[in-house]
């Protein structure tokens, strides 16, 4: 489960993050290991994206640490070492770019001196547009493709960046059937050849075919564990937010 030297290839301790007076991550502490897919479950507003870009080192954490591959997230970065995909909204799609020179973005970590892509780094590309079946659309505008082949480039360019650690944020939001098999059968192969893939979603049907295990989170860490236990009744009333303790007979949930 452990990477070299032994540590996790996630680690989040005690992550907290305010914005002003919005506290949306309340101590975190979280640690994954290698060959898994993990799903990140909440609610809207639960923190999921603020979870991704503390471990992305894209938010200031008011505290807590956060280790990726052992280093910090943004050593990890630098490295090629963590491929990240946005939720649609955080993404320009007008911008003018192909989906290869989306794919190409992944190689930028591997590029030499020169910056300029070397033949296996093109290699790498068409390889990846293969992988996730956009090679006939590959010199489209990236705003022009539907939600689910959007969503397929980011994923072949965290392929191309041959990354350890893929942090997905909602990859299945406004993708047809055919774009989530896809995208489930990509994460599972990547977890098989021992990388990590964090991926959230609010939808839970995806889950069991998906995920190895289950974070459930409101803020804080409700629940790590088994895909099946995370579906319990109880931990879905806690993680989406109903109250649960006349259930229980008046214990806290
Ligand atoms: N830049 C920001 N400034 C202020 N508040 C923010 C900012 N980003 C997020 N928030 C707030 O922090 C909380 C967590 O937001 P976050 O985007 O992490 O949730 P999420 O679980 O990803 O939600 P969703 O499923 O809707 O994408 C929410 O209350 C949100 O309104």
């Amino acid at each position: 489960m452990s990477g070299p030297g032994g540590a996790p290839a996630l680690e989040a301790d005690g992550v907290t993050v305010r914005y002003g007076d919005v506290l949306a991550l309340d101590g975190v502490t979280l640690r994954l290991g290698r060959g898994t897919v993990c799903g990140l479950i909440g609610m809207n507003g639960s923190g999921k994206s603020t979870l991704f870009k503390a471990l992305l080192g894209m938010v200031d954490l008011t505290a807590g640490t956060v280790r990726v591959d052992g280093g910090t997230p943004a050593r990890a970065r630098r490295r090629g070492a963590v491929g990240y995909v946005p939720q649609t909204e955080a993404v320009d799609w007008a911008f003018p770019v192909s989906v290869r020179d989306v794919v190409m973005m992944g190689r930028y970590g591997h590029l030499g001196i020169t910056r300029r892509p070397r033949p296996a780094d093109h290699e790498a590309v068409e390889a990846a547009l293969e992988r996730v079946e956009l090679t006939d659309l590959a010199d489209r505008q990236i705003g022009q493709l539907s939600g689910g082949q959007r969503k397929r480039a980011f994923v072949a360019r965290g392929i191309a960046q041959d990354a350890r650690t893929m942090l997905l944020d909602e990859p299945f939001a406004g993708v047809d059937k055919r774009s989530e098999a896809t995208i489930v059968r990509l994460l599972r192969e990547l977890a098989a050849d021992g990388r990590t893939v964090l991926v959230s979603s609010h939808d839970l049907h995806a889950l069991p075919q998906l995920a190895d295990e289950a974070v459930l989170l409101l803020r804080r860490v409700l629940f790590h564990g088994s895909v099946a236990e995370a579906l319990e009744p109880d931990n879905l009333a806690r993680t989406f937010g109903l109250d649960v303790s006349d259930a229980r007979g008046g214990e806290a949930a």
